[in-house]
């Protein structure tokens, strides 16, 4: 029986590219929003989900590294990066002085803030719970409004590409992870990511602490970030990534070292990590 994999849709969303590119030949179900995709996994709805996670731009799509912190069911098990070329699409006639209004997810906006900020700088923007929404959205809007989405959403509406490339930068990509919530991982897992929380008040050397026992074992963090717990300013939880595999000796010598001075530990996955680009 094929898998069920969730992703952000309707159809044309960047996120669906990502589910095509890991899942072919399962079966691929769009969700209206992000929640609604993190719900379906939560609940058993689904075997699996594609969601974005963290763009070369825009950083963090918090919703997902939010929720990965509180799930009581979801593991990462793979990343796909995919490049991001956002086009400025329009109903059929429309000129970019004629554009009053601007729709689409709020992390592409935010990575085509220059060529707002010039091209359409008394354009309202809106978001929208996925770029491709925002571009079936054109058909019932009027010409005033314009949306920003992958080419192939324009394609699928039948709407005109006023400009392309309006990303801040050309070499744009967003880190997708898939996430299922069977605790077994991939056999060819390199790379391991770890939220924790310190179980004492904030000190000189705590987080420098925390880390050295990964760099006395020669283990290469890709990423540290932190996040708010909620319970207060000032307090944090911190989310790692790292080369190795959760069950080697010296990943989990470190682990049982950062363990001894945290509060909340949680492994969100140990995955293979993406080896370039999805290619389309
Ligand atoms: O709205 C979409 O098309 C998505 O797939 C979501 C999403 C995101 O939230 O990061 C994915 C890739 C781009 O960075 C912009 C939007």
């Amino acid at each position: 029986m094929p898998k069920t994999v969730a992703f952000l849709g309707p159809e044309g969303t960047y996120t669906d590219e990502a589910c095509f590119f890991y899942a072919p030949d399962e079966e691929r179900i769009p969700f209206a929003s992000l929640g609604l995709v993190t719900s379906a996994l939560e609940e058993g709805k689904v075997d699996q989900a594609v969601v974005p996670i963290e763009n070369s731009l825009g950083g963090t799509v918090i919703e997902v590294v939010d929720y990965l912190i509180t799930s009581k069911n979801a593991h990462i098990i793979g990343e796909i990066l995919l490049p991001i070329d956002h086009c400025l699409i329009t109903r059929s006639g429309v000129q970019l002085g004629d554009i009053r209004v601007v729709m689409s997810k709020q992390e592409a906006l935010t990575q085509c803030r220059e060529f707002l900020s010039t091209e359409l700088r008394f354009a309202e923007q809106i978001p929208t719970t996925s770029t491709a929404l925002a571009v079936t959205d054109l058909k019932e809007a009027d010409d005033r409004v314009a949306a920003i989405g992958p080419r192939r959403s324009a394609e699928l509406a039948g709407l005109p590409i006023l400009a392309q490339g309006i990303q801040d930068r050309q070499n744009n990509v967003t880190r997708f992870a898939v996430l299922s919530s069977n605790g077994d991982y991939p056999v060819d897992s390199d790379k391991t990511s770890i939220a924790f929380d310190f179980d004492r008040p904030d000190a000189p050397g705590l987080v420098y602490g925390a880390l050295s026992p990964f760099a006395d074992r020669n283990i290469n963090l890709l990423k540290i970030e932190s996040r708010p717990t909620g319970k207060g300013m000032g307090n944090y939880i911190f989310l790692l990534d790292f080369e190795g595999q959760i069950d080697e000796p010296h990943v989990q010598e470190a682990i049982e070292l950062l363990k001894q001075n945290t509060a909340t530990f949680k492994v969100f996955g140990t995955y293979p990590r993406a080896k370039g680009l999805a290619i389309r």
